[in-house]
């Protein structure tokens, strides 16, 4: 049994998991991580390893030093990843999108893939049926959207997200929620299109913590799977040791 863990720019996201069966999810601030995640590894007791990758603010040293007496696998760049990797700039490439890249390749065999993170921020990348990974887009997440509105102006109040009721905002709220809301389907619609467009034999995988909510308003048809970075974490780590 493992504990698979996701450190996020946002939160971190943990699950048990026996083979590839996922027994518990659970969502954890940075504020409680220690407590909130040795509580998980004493409810299930047979659990073996920890399995961490991080592109937020907690490192291996982290876990080490979390006194579970547990073995920690951290998954780093120097792992076996099951794509070529054709980025101009690897080393500066996020783990997380690896990890992602691999779980899409593993998961999803001789296919086009583009796999969108809907998390702190928006990561679309693509690997192509011959397995190679060719990269993709940044772009801020929903929550930052609203965030960067009320920071950088006067008067724009700090929103929770909400689905827009038009697209034309008859007020400053409405408006808001649809500068943000629609502005990202129309973004994910838009990226999605003009990959469409030059591939076919294609998937597309949509996961982070907006997966849900962003699902249900866009055109394309999607496979909406929050739980995919754990899901390709756990596939990374058995690809690693199971040989
Ligand atoms: N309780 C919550 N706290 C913070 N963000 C949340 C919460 N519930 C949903 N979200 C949404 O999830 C997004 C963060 O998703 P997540 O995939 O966990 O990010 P990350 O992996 O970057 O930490 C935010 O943009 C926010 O809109
Ligand atoms: C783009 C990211 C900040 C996304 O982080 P997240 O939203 O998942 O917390 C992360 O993948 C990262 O730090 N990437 C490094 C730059 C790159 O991938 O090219
Ligand atoms: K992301």
């Amino acid at each position: 049994m493992l504990l698979v863990i996701d450190v996020g720019n946002t939160q971190i996201k943990a699950a048990v998991f026996e083979q590839n069966t996922l027994l518990k999810k659970e969502i954890i601030a940075y504020e409680d991580w220690q407590i909130s995640l040795k509580k998980v590894i004493k409810k299930f007791s047979e659990i073996s390893i920890l399995v961490v990758a991080s592109v937020g603010k907690l490192e291996k040293n982290d876990f080490l030093t979390l006194d579970s007496g547990l073995n920690v696998y951290f998954v780093t760049r120097e792992s076996k990843f099951p794509f070529n990797n054709l980025y101009a700039s690897p080393s500066t490439l996020g783990i997380d999108r690896m990890i992602l890249a691999s779980g899409a390749v593993l998961q999803y065999p001789n296919k086009n893939r583009i796999v969108i993170d809907a998390g702190t921020c928006i990561t679309y990348d693509f690997i192509d049926s011959n397995d190679n990974y060719l990269g993709g887009a940044i772009s801020p997440g929903i929550r930052l959207r609203y965030e960067s509105l009320h920071n950088y102006t006067a008067k724009l109040p700090l929103l929770k997200r909400e689905s827009p009721s038009e697209v034309i905002g008859n007020s400053t709220l409405q408006s808001i929620h649809s500068g943000v809301i629609n502005g990202i389907s129309f973004e994910l619609d838009g990226f999605i299109n003009s990959v469409l467009d030059k591939n076919d034999n294609f998937i597309i995988i949509l996961t982070g913590g907006d997966s849900d909510f962003l699902a249900e308003r866009l055109k394309n048809t999607i496979f909406a799977n929050p739980n995919f970075l754990l899901e390709s974490l756990n596939q990374t780590f058995q690809y690693n040791n199971n040989d």
